[in-house]
């Protein structure tokens, strides 16, 4: 491959990690998600959370009404895992092809995960459900507990959380989310083939100085938190290794601006816009082009066992600017890069 192309052609990519929220924001949201993306692991993290077969399907007519015309998107739905999940139903919704995968937030981990698991052991039986059907777990894999400082919460999970869940269920589908650690890296290289893990674009542009250097930048803030640069390192490197344990998921995390700029700012980064314009960077910048296709378009439908999407998508070297605020159905949003230029853009 050139080394440096004027344009690149892969196949349509899909996000296997987004949060496309509700109401107002939603048309919006989705909007630029289904500018790039042919699908979409919706994440069921709303107020109150999409736990049952019936809220998805709702959830998922209220995303199918906001996709603009023309636009071929399909949103894969998530069932949210709380104490109380009743194995039958995460089974029924996967047999009815409305759940495409379960999530698990461990309880009071992140944005709106109040009702989330505060014990696996109290899921037991949905897990070994969903590694008897083939049913994929996405996991926000960081401990709660007050004595694992918040910088080693992803590492902690690992020994603390999913080692021992994986030696109990070693056929379970897992896809370990939104990865910041090189901790994270290790173990998913090392595991099965039935584990994998989505990097989002932030984690591969910003450590942990990027939030804190020169004052607090609240659009920096998302969770797991970008940590040292040395995982940032390992992070660009597992991405773009070609390996197909790795693949794309955004974490597209809107917040209205004034929640984010406030004393106490809600975590997320809202990179939906461009966020293929910004991992592409990340891969010519690594001398990687040749496995960009593989990371946005190949390895995660693989993983979740659907066809590779068969339409074609160009990305050429003009530029795109990122502007400094986003205006979502009257919410003004800040996107991730607000005000930088990207160098690649999505041809029309
Ligand atoms: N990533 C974030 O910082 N926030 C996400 C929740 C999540 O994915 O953890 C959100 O819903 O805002
Ligand atoms: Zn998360
Ligand atoms: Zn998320």
């Amino acid at each position: 491959m050139n080394e440096t192309p004027e344009s690149l052609t892969i196949r349509r990519p899909d996000d296997w990690h987004v949060h496309l929220r509700d109401g107002e924001v939603l048309a919006a949201v989705t909007t630029y998600t289904a500018r790039q993306f042919a699908r979409a692991i919706v994440m069921p993290n709303l107020a109150p959370p999409v736990t049952g077969v019936e809220a998805a399907i709702a959830y998922r007519d209220r995303i199918l009404a906001a996709v603009p015309e023309g636009a071929a998107f399909t949103p894969l739905m998530t069932a949210y895992l709380t104490d109380a999940t009743d194995p039958d139903e995460i089974a029924r919704g996967y047999e009815e092809g409305v759940f495409t995968a379960a999530k698990l937030y461990p309880a009071n981990a992140t944005t709106n995960s109040a009702h989330g698991v505060s014990d696996v052991a109290n899921i037991r039986s949905v897990l070994e459900r969903m590694a008897a059907i083939g049913m994929p777990l996405c996991i926000h894999g960081e401990v709660t507990d007050a004595d694992i400082d918040i910088f080693d919460r992803e590492k902690a999970f690992i020994s603390r959380v999913l080692e021992p869940l994986l030696l109990s269920l070693p056929d379970l589908k897992v896809i370990f989310e939104h990865i910041t650690t090189a901790d994270a890296v290790q173990f998913v290289t090392s595991a099965d083939s039935n584990v994998a893990a989505t990097i989002t674009p932030q984690h591969l542009h910003i450590n942990r100085n990027a939030m804190l250097v020169g004052g607090i930048r609240p659009h920096a803030y998302c969770l797991p938190v970008a940590k040292r640069e040395r995982h940032r390192i390992a992070l660009r490197e597992a991405a773009t290794s070609g390996s197909a344990k790795f693949f794309l998921g955004t974490d597209s995390a809107p917040h209205a601006r004034d929640a984010k700029e406030s004393a106490c700012g809600c975590a997320g980064i809202f990179n939906a816009p461009f966020a293929l314009e910004s991992y592409l960077e990340v891969f010519e910048d690594e001398g990687a082009l040749a496995n960009f296709e593989g990371f946005a378009s190949e390895h995660g439908p693989r993983f979740y066992g659907l066809a590779p999407n068969e339409e074609r998508i160009t990305l050429e070297r003009t530029g795109t600017q990122v502007p400094d605020e986003i205006d979502a159905g009257g919410t003004p949003i800040v996107p991730f890069h607000a005000g930088e230029t990207l160098r690649w853009a999505i041809r029309a």
